[in-house]
């Protein structure tokens, strides 16, 4: 479902003539298969993010190939990746990333406003999705009128709804307390067993790691340690 060629990355900052070089990822290569669940952990600062960013389109390589769902992405343009990310990821953030003047439903209904999708459908798919969550009952809240927990459900609900076979995640439960994680950990097998989604998280806690079909390791740059932990 995603797989990294030869992944280099280097970050350039300062002013010409006092420009410093950041080698940040240096040859990774990695194959998450579908419906697999694949976490990656690694110090901060090792580069997870760089890594999410680059799969995500977010950031362009200095080296290497990416390869999602079937599709060369590597020399998309920023519109074009843009179209792509709609279609074929879906993304979770440990700050949720709601919109606070939106109500549940309303950040849930958002994708499907982007692709177009007349209003009757939405109606439907949206009520269909709050329910797959397990927050129906919340609709017409406001992010600030949900716990933690609900928020991350409305926030997993609006990455599902476009149906994408992937999803990003970045530290999915760093907000939450140890049995609001339990609970979001136990939703997010569910979803890969029952409906095949692929998740590619990036974490520091050893709880969200265990829930990989396999844990990847990301030191000095590169992908270090391969375990299989199921
Ligand atoms: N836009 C940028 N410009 C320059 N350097 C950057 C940029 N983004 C990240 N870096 C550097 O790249 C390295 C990797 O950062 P990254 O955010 O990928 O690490 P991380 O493993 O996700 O860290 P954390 O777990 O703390 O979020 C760090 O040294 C960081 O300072």
């Amino acid at each position: 479902m995603i797989t990294l060629e030869n992944i280099s990355h280097k970050f350039e900052i300062g002013k010409k003539g006092k420009k410093t070089i950041i080698p940040v990822l240096n040859d990774v290569s990695l194959h998450v298969r579908k419906e697999e669940i694949v976490t990656i952990v690694g110090r901060s600062g090792s580069g997870k993010s760089t890594l999410l960013n680059i799969i995500s389109g977010f950031i362009h390589p200095t080296e290497g190939k990416i390869t999602i769902d079937g599709t060369d992405v590597t020399t998309f343009n920023e519109a074009k990746f843009a179209d792509f990310r709609l279609e074929h990821l879906g993304f979770i953030f440990q700050s949720f990333q709601l919109i606070p003047s939106m109500t549940a439903f309303q950040n849930v209904e958002l994708p499907l406003i982007l692709k177009g999708v007349p209003e009757k459908e939405r109606i439907e798919k949206t009520n269909n999705m709050l329910e797959t969550v397990g927050i129906k009952d919340f609709a017409d809240h406001y992010p600030s009128e949900l716990s933690g927990g609900q928020q991350q459900r409305v926030s997993i609900a609006r990455a599902l709804i476009v149906n994408p076979p992937i999803i990003l995640a970045d530290e999915p439960t760093g907000s939450l307390d140890s049995e609001t994680e339990e609970d979001i950990l136990n939703f997010i097998k569910k979803l890969n067993s029952e409906l095949g989604i692929t998740f590619l998280i990036i974490t520091h806690d050893e709880r969200v790691a265990q829930i990989g079909h396999r844990t990847l390791e990301i030191a000095d740059g590169k992908l270090v340690k391969e375990a299989a932990l199921v």
